[in-house]
């Protein structure tokens, strides 16, 4: 656990980044500093692994003082990724991932291991070992940037908008490949970004700051959703949060049965239209029988819903709903089979429900 009490830095030229701030992280938890630009995020950081030192107040690990211990110490244990991946451009990656392993004592032939394991364990192949960085792309970089930080396994992991550099498409597959990592090491984690998707993507809990360096609100990224504590934190959160805060809420809703037929069968006749399903029981698409006739074939079916998956969200089972051509949503198990249709008035119903259930607890 990472404790902040009453922390202040004020610079030399008289900026105060942070005020006073009191904030708890804890252990084998993802907590999130966010805010706008200059308010105090990196500052907040680096005072846990002592590259700043506060002016007044203390930083705790575990509940030693941090600065009571030797700065070199109280850095072993605590892994540091920036932007950019801050790698040694002169290193192979194998030996930028090796580097604090061997300065701890560990022989360069199994730290080299180690690093190959690691390698793996962040989605990066063996084959870039011997490369420089200039040679690998900016996600790879950030991967080894990510790699590099986990190679002493330290217990605390201070992230500095590791994945800032990247295109969306890119930045959402390390943030995937992040949390999957999380869910296996547990480490307590203390990420910044001015990105709020981000933020509650990945945040256990959000800490959302103010310039000037105070904090305005510390809550679960759901609650930040469906509560903002001010003007300020709504603004933002930004303006669709509603829509967003349902990706938190459970969609354990009633499913109906549904006309299905088979790739290969006849269309048949009845209900205007029916699902298709394939052999293993996953839905391909759906049929308008008014105006198609014969064989079913993969050509002539209407994609384009989303799936939702049972005891997924409630954004997803919206979603699925809107986006199915025949307005009612597909639900799936987690191996991917039909399970039943959801019709959007039993969601809305739930939306409807929820809202109401969470004015009435108490503020
Ligand atoms: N070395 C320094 N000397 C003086 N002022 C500084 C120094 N470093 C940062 N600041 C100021 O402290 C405030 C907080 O800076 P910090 O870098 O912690 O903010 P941030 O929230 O991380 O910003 P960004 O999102 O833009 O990176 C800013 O006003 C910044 O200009």
């Amino acid at each position: 656990m990472i404790r902040f009490e009453a922390v202040t830095k004020k610079y030399d030229d008289g900026t105060t980044a942070v005020d006073h701030l009191d904030l708890t992280a804890p252990t084998g938890k993802i907590t999130v500093l966010v805010g706008p630009s200059g308010c105090g995020k990196t500052t907040s950081l680096r005072m846990i692994n002592r590259m700043i030192t506060p002016t007044s107040g203390t930083v705790l690990i575990d509940d030693q003082d941090t600065a009571s211990l030797p700065a070199a110490k109280l850095r072993r244990g605590i892994g540091y990724v920036i932007q950019h991946a801050g790698l040694f451009p002169h290193r192979t990656i194998v030996d930028n991932i090796a580097t604090v392993p061997v300065l701890n004592g560990v022989s360069r032939r199994q730290a080299r291991t180690q690093a190959l394991e690691l390698m793996e364990r962040v989605g990066l192949s063996p084959d870039f070992a011997k490369r420089y960085p200039a040679q690998l792309s900016g996600g790879q970089q950030q991967r080894v940037g990510v790699a590099r930080a986990l190679a002493a396994d330290p217990p605390v992991m201070l992230m500095d908008e590791p994945f800032s550099a990247v295109d969306p498409v890119v930045r959402d597959q390390l943030q995937d490949e992040f949390l999957r990592l999380q869910a296996e090491l547990g480490k307590t984690i203390v990420f910044v970004t001015h990105d709020i998707d981000e933020a509650i993507k990945l945040g256990d809990q959000i800490a959302v700051l103010r310039v000037g360096g105070t904090l305005a609100q510390l809550a679960s990224p759901h609650e930040l959703l469906t509560r903002p504590g001010d003007a300020f934190v709504a603004g933002f959160v930004g303006r669709d949060r509603g829509y967003r805060a349902l990706g938190f809420a459970d969609a354990d809703l009633p499913v109906s049965g549904e006309p299905t037929v088979r790739l290969g069968d006849d269309v048949g006749s009845g209900a205007q239209w029916v699902l298709v399903l394939d052999h293993g029981d996953a839905p391909q698409g759906w049929i308008d029988r008014r105006t198609t006739s014969g064989q079913v074939t993969a050509d002539i079916l209407r994609r384009g819903g989303t799936l939702a998956t049972q005891g997924g969200s409630l954004r997803s089972a919206l979603d699925a709903c809107l986006s199915s051509p025949s307005g009612r949503g597909v639900v799936v198990d987690d191996a991917g089979r039909f399970v039943g249709t959801l019709r959007l008035e039993t969601v809305i119903a739930r939306i409807e429900a929820d809202a109401a259930g969470s004015q009435e607890v108490p503020t």
